[in-house]
């Protein structure tokens, strides 16, 4: 059952966080959803974001601006918690960068982390299904966009289930997580010590192995004075798999700009206009 938490009127649509009891991870999640005004008359396209390290379900609502686009464009937004909360795994609140707050939108496979962190099926199956039977969303063709470990999440879940989501974008995502220390970190753990078991949770990698995925682009925005670039991010990467893939995509690198949300906020309108173009094309 959906819990709702909160409902705040937004740009003439609902700001909204709900609960619910996730058969996915075994305990209570939390998700945010900002209903556009279109959705109270049509069925309206959706677009979820997957937030970073540390952050929660109410990061990108609260921090983005995201919301007066979306409700211009009549996109609905969803955007969840970035890892299970209260595992009573031992260690998990130890790091900023890995354990609670920091799910990787990956199913580990390494005990004890495997019983609860399981955040691929639920973003891609669970969050999915509900978000289709409690509103009036279409099904068909649904985006995906995140930043930094969720920039990571949008790329590599895009490209693991292109039947889910037709349209892909990325703020300064990690984007080559087996060549970057927070990636080794969390799949050495989550997934082992099996380098080709990381290599399918790796955007630069498994983009060398698709054809075109998504002809009609991907858009990452990058910014410049991003302290985190040069070591954990490394669109560079992900930039060369895309030209061996003949994938097209738009990498806008952008002077000055550093990690946090006011880049997010300078160019999210850009990410909402490139989705809705995608979705409703
Ligand atoms: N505590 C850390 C900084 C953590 C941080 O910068 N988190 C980013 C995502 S990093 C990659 O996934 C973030 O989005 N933070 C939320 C925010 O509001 O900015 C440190 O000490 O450096």
């Amino acid at each position: 059952m959906l819990e709702i938490l909160s409902e705040h009127r937004c740009f003439n649509g609902i700001q909204a966080y709900y609960r619910h009891d996730s058969e996915a991870i075994g305990l209570p999640m939390r998700f945010s959803v900002f209903h556009p005004p279109a959705e109270r008359k049509e069925m309206v396209p959706v677009l979820f974001y997957l937030a970073g390290l540390t952050c929660t379900e109410e990061t990108f609502m609260i921090k983005a601006g995201a919301q007066r686009y979306a409700a211009e464009h009549g996109i609905m937004l969803v955007s969840c918690d970035t890892s299970p909360r209260g595992t009573g795994i031992e260690g998990a609140d130890k790091d900023w960068d890995f354990g609670h707050g920091a799910g990787f939108y990956l199913d580990a496979t390494q005990a004890p982390w495997s019983r609860h962190f399981r955040m691929e099926t639920y973003v891609t199956q669970e969050l999915r299904r509900i978000i289709i039977d409690e509103f009036n969303v279409e099904e068909s063709c649904m985006g995906i966009f995140g930043h930094s470990m969720g920039g990571h999440g949008a790329l590599t879940l895009a490209l693991r289930h292109p039947d889910k989501f037709c349209s892909v974008s990325a703020f300064a995502p990690i984007a080559a997580p087996v060549r970057a220390p927070w990636g080794q970190k969390a799949f050495g753990n989550y997934l082992g010590s099996d380098q080709a078991a990381w290599k399918e949770h790796d955007a630069s990698e498994l983009m060398k192995h698709r054809s075109t995925p998504f002809p009609k682009g991907i858009l990452i925005d990058q910014g410049l004075g991003d302290k985190f670039l040069a070591e954990q991010l490394l669109p560079e990467e992900f930039e060369q798999a895309c030209i061996e893939a003949k994938q097209p995509l738009t990498l806008r690198r952008h002077e000055g700009y550093d990690h946090g949300y006011y880049f997010i906020a300078s160019f999210i309108e850009d990410h909402l206009k490139f989705h809705k173009e995608n979705l409703r094309g």
